[in-house]
């Protein structure tokens, strides 16, 4: 167990949601309270993104395989490890909100998105693909997430119509109702302050909850 939280140590607990909602700042500021390793989305290094947000049409396909392998070996990472870490993101989140959207959208080609989607079904849809113990699903006004994306100042994601940012917060609404791969834990961004150890110990505590009853369930 990792000391007075009664997290098991070898669990994969995913943070969730739409950019901006404040999913890094959150997993970085858990697993240092926790002790575990974090698997971080490397924005900096991926060499399509920018391309992306210029050429939607051109790039989509491109950036879907790329974040798809990037997440698939962030996950072999993980198992191999034993578990121990906080996700930054989860692989759900790829083609339940992005790729969908693109495809529903016409910035995906149908061919794309069958290619990309029999991929996925391949590589993530299998027993041998552990789900997380627990996602941690981050929700909040769009005003507050919108002036997030502004302050955190990627010129990339500011120069984007507000218009892709809004349809984007609808879907995460509605996906998440639906989801149901593993236990959530909603939590609202006005309610817990990632700087403060009594606010994160409160979400770990909540997290705790879960994962307990979610292996005591499995375990039957
Ligand atoms: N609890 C918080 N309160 C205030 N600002 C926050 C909070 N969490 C994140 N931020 C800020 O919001 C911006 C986006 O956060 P980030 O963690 O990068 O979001 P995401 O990973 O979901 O895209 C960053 O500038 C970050 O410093
Ligand atoms: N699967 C994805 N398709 C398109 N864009 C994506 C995908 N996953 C992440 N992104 C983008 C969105 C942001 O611009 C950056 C990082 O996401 P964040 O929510 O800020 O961590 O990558």
């Amino acid at each position: 167990m990792s000391h007075d939280f009664h997290i098991p140590k070898d669990v994969l607990i995913t943070v969730a949601g739409t950019v901006g909602v404040g999913k890094s700042t959150l997993t970085a500021a858990l697993a240092a309270r926790l002790g575990f390793r974090t698997s971080m989305e490397k924005v900096d290094q991926n060499p399509y993104l920018e391309k992306f947000y210029h050429d939607f049409e051109r790039w989509s396909f491109h950036l879907q395989i790329y974040f798809l392998a990037e997440r698939f070996k962030e996950q072999k990472a993980i198992v191999e490890a034993g578990g121990g870490f906080v996700q930054d993101r989860s692989i759900y989140e790829d083609t339940g909100i992005f790729a969908k959207m693109h495809a529903d959208q016409g910035t995906m080609s149908k061919t794309d998105y069958e290619t990309y989607s029999s991929l996925f079904e391949a590589m993530v849809m299998t027993p041998y693909f552990p789900h997380p113990d627990v996602l941690i699903y981050l929700e909040g006004e769009l005003s507050s997430i919108l002036n997030r994306i502004r302050l955190r100042g990627r010129e990339m994601e500011i120069q984007t119509d507000v218009s892709y940012w809004e349809h984007m917060y609808e879907r995460y609404a509605k996906w998440i109702e639906e989801f149901n791969a593993c236990p959530v834990l909603r939590l609202n961004i006005d309610e817990y302050d990632a700087t403060d150890e009594a606010s994160l110990d409160e979400i770990i505590c909540q997290a705790a909850e879960i994962i307990q009853a979610s292996r005591a369930r499995r375990s039957k």
